[in-house]
């Protein structure tokens, strides 16, 4: 089996400037090597005819959002991608997953994770989310998804902040930082975004700078975010038994967890979950540069994160290592 195509999924709320990053995005790389799948709500889908001047092969899933219904038509586009990848003299490098503004991208990893010819072929690189600075304060209030797609990211854009005031676009920063401690976050303007947004940066995730306690009201003040630190070498298969013991019973309130585990290898491996759904683990090929012990970030909702803590207490005679607390956080 060759390599892996990287996924990147696009998210952000409605109008939040997705498209208009994607097309920028579209003409900075190789974008005959570049698949994009478009997933719009309603029939009438407008996004994909923006693509298209940019892009050769691009693709639209119209029935609906596809994080509630349509994981057929995904999983269907994605085996016609692999087909068409495997004629072609070069394949594709890349496939690019624009959701609509109201996916949660939870199902739509969980889609091709529990798809075993998916998940032998398609490995989902990066979650990007747009943020619309303009509009964010509303979204963090009113709309669960928008904090869902600010918690799975790896990489957060914000859009638009040539309508906000610095004072705004800074709250919104904080506010997002808040829930995703470990996003590294890009600044678009009319879609012009460092390119570098696509690539994972091998220094993730990064719990070393959680920002100061923020305060702000809304849906994203039952979100909280604790971490853990190891001082000895983990009993892999104890740990992940007590981490599907907890996503089984919490999964749904587990919105993202991360980490840099010592398993008595050279080099650490690298845990990665959204919700229920742990990607297959990455062995790293070195230690990252200011990590020398292993460690793990939770991202909750409506869970109390001390539970958490006395969890893996009870377990790390299991485990082999005693857990520290690191940093925990509220975000009210
Ligand atoms: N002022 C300003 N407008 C922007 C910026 N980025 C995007 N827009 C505009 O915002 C509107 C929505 O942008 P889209 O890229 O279509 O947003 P989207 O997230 O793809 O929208 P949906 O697919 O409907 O969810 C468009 O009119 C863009 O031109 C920006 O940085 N500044």
């Amino acid at each position: 089996m060759g390599q892996k195509i990287p996924i990147t999924i696009v998210t952000g709320c409605l109008g939040s400037g997705k498209t208009t990053v994607l097309n920028y995005l579209l003409q900075q790389i190789d974008n005959k090597r570049t698949a994009v799948i478009v997933n719009e709500f309603g029939k009438a889908g407008l996004d994909h005819h923006l693509l298209r001047e940019s892009q050769e092969k691009i693709s639209l899933i119209n029935s609906g959002c596809m994080c509630c219904n349509s994981r057929d038509d995904l999983e269907q586009e994605l085996k016609e991608l692999l087909f068409e990848h495997e004629q072609l003299e070069e394949g594709y490098e890349r496939i690019m997953i624009e959701t609509t503004g109201l996916a949660d991208p939870a199902p739509i990893v969980y889609t091709i994770l529990n798809n075993p010819m998916l998940q032998n072929h398609f490995d989902v690189e990066l979650v990007i989310t747009t943020v619309d600075t303009d509009n964010a304060q509303l979204q963090f209030e009113k709309s669960p998804e928008f904090v869902k797609q600010v918690s799975v990211s790896d990489h957060l854009i914000l859009t638009k902040s040539d309508l906000v005031t610095d004072d705004t676009k800074e709250m919104v920063m904080k506010q997002i930082k808040g829930i995703n401690p470990s996003a590294q976050i890009y600044t678009a303007l009319n879609g012009i975004v460092d390119p570098n947004v696509l690539q994972k940066s091998s220094a993730e995730p990064t719990v070393h700078s959680l920002p100061e306690r923020q305060y702000f009201k809304g849906v994203s003040s039952q979100v909280q975010s604790i971490s853990f630190s190891f001082s000895s070498v983990l009993d892999w298969t104890a740990f992940t038994l007590w981490l599907s013991l907890l996503l089984h019973t919490h999964g749904e309130n587990v919105l993202r967890v991360k980490g840099i585990l010592d398993v008595g290898e050279e080099a650490p491996t690298n845990l990665n979950g959204v919700q229920h759904i742990i990607h297959p683990p990455e062995h790293l090929d070195n230690w990252p540069e200011d990590v020398s012990q292993s460690f793990l970030v939770f991202i909750v909702r409506n869970l109390d994160p001390m539970a958490i803590l006395r969890s893996l207490e009870t377990f790390q005679r299991y485990i082999g290592s005693d857990v520290e607390l690191m940093e925990y956080q509220e975000s009210v």
